[in-house]
């Protein structure tokens, strides 16, 4: 049977804050399909992969994905027909080549990373496996410990705290369903809380709750605290709490603008401080984004102050860019990364991305983006890079239940030979 790709077709589709996003269908020489769609984010760091948008405000106010688009249809499309589609590596590099940009920015990573993801599709497809067994072998059979955003701040809602993320681990459960139940059900406690409170509970970009009513960044710990216990678990031991503050998005280079929550200004030192006297009170087992994407020292006093106990993980300051990581890992900057495909733009630089993670021994956590459509790509890839955490939003809101109920779906798949343990467990 031909795995030649015969046909490449993209479209314009919207994502779950109703912008456009682009999706790609490759059609083999075989007959075999596979689309693959791409996410956005809102709070992205400055050295992203450029998304490219065209720029016409009649359309979408100008966020439009026409020219993506077309750049796929009639730039990337002739060019990539009769290739084998199980050759992802080099129909990776064939993209980055054709673009000739460090960021991308010719063709759009948006464009280049839905033909990559989508090659990968058609890939297992026609080979005759689930993506995660194509993309990761024999040894992929571990599910992620979820963490889901259930209280949302920053630039996905326009609550009070300037957090953006407040998270939820469930690290004691023994299976990934029983997490998701743990999560979900910690979700409804909170929702109860907040309820009783007379706090709103309409909720923001990640479907986490995003209420206007707290008085402080501290508020949602002690909340969420009260919601895992009051869902019958015990903080910490069953369900531990993730944050991500998304820094950057309130400061930088070493000043921090607490605006929201009316908290002030407060420098690196003090931004430190307050997570090492939060880490002391609260069951906090990660912080993303602790400190600014320039902000390298601090990150660095971050990890020094709390990384033996707490996971210190990279996003907008290595935005899944090994030249980044590298840097990273050389300075002590944290102790691990987030992964999200479309920082980077190609599956295969992901892969590098992670490689570079295992190697130095630091976690890594593979992410949705707040705009989200309904592919699940990164579930079956989570699995694949054997990834022990898998950031994909709370408990409602179907773009994000896609990934977590299609990892349910594999774990019921790979039945016994499913594994599943608390990433953070020392020995
Ligand atoms: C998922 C995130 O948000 P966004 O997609 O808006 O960058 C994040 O900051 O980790
Ligand atoms: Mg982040």
């Amino acid at each position: 049977m031909s795995r030649r790709i015969q046909k490449i077709d993209a479209m314009e589709i919207l994502d779950s804050r109703g912008n456009p996003t682009i999706r790609t269908t490759i059609v083999l020489e075989d007959g075999t399909a596979a689309s693959a769609a791409v996410p956005s984010g809102a709070s992205t760091g400055e050295n992203e992969a450029l998304e490219l948008r065209d720029g016409d405000k009649r359309r979408y106010g100008g966020k439009g994905v026409l020219k993506a688009v077309r750049n796929v249809n009639e730039t990337i499309a002739p060019r990539l027909v009769g290739m084998d589609v199980t050759r992802q590596q080099e129909i990776d590099r064939f993209l980055v080549e054709l673009d000739g940009t460090e960021t991308k920015k010719k063709l759009g990573a948006n464009a280049i990373l839905s033909v990559s993801m989508a090659a990968a599709r058609a890939a297992a497809a026609a080979v005759g496996l689930p993506l995660y067994a194509y993309l990761g072998g024999v040894q992929a059979n571990r599910l992620p410990v979820p963490m889901m955003n259930i209280l949302n701040g920053g630039a996905h809602a326009d609550s009070s705290v300037d957090f953006q993320e407040f998270m939820v681990m469930p690290v004691g459960a023994p299976t990934f369903a029983e997490a998701l139940r743990y999560g979900a059900e910690t979700f409804h406690a909170l929702k109860a809380i907040l309820k009783e409170r007379g706090s709103a509970t309409a909720v923001g970009d990640e479907g986490g709750f995003a209420p206007k009513d707290l008085r402080s960044n501290e508020e949602p710990c002690r909340l969420i605290v009260e919601a895992i216990e009051r869902a019958g678990y015990r903080p910490g031991q069953d369900v531990a709490i993730a944050l991500d503050p998304a820094a950057s998005s309130f400061g930088d280079r070493g000043t921090y603008r607490l605006a929201r929550s009316g908290e002030g200004e407060k420098s690196r030192e003090e931004m430190v401080e307050l997570f090492r006297d939060w880490a002391s009170r609260y069951p906090i087992v990660s912080i993303e984004d602790g400190l600014g994407e320039n902000d390298w020292e601090g990150f660095r006093m971050l990890t020094e102050a709390l990384g033996d106990k707490v996971q210190i993980v990279g996003d907008d300051i290595f935005v899944t860019n090994p030249r980044f990581i590298r840097r990273g890992i050389a300075e002590g900057t944290a102790n691990a990364v987030l992964i999200k495909l479309n920082q980077i733009g190609t599956v295969s630089e992901t892969v590098d991305a992670i490689r570079l993670c295992r190697e130095a021994g630091w976690n890594y956590v593979v992410s949705h983006r707040s705009g989200e459509t309904e592919d699940a790509f990164i579930a079956d890839f989570t699995v694949a890079m054997d990834g022990r955490q898998i950031k994909t939003g709370s408990a409602s809101r179907s773009e994000r239940l896609a990934k977590y109920n299609r990892l349910m779906e594999i774990e019921r798949e790979l039945g016994p030979a499913a594994r599943f343990e608390n990433p953070f467990r020392k020995g």
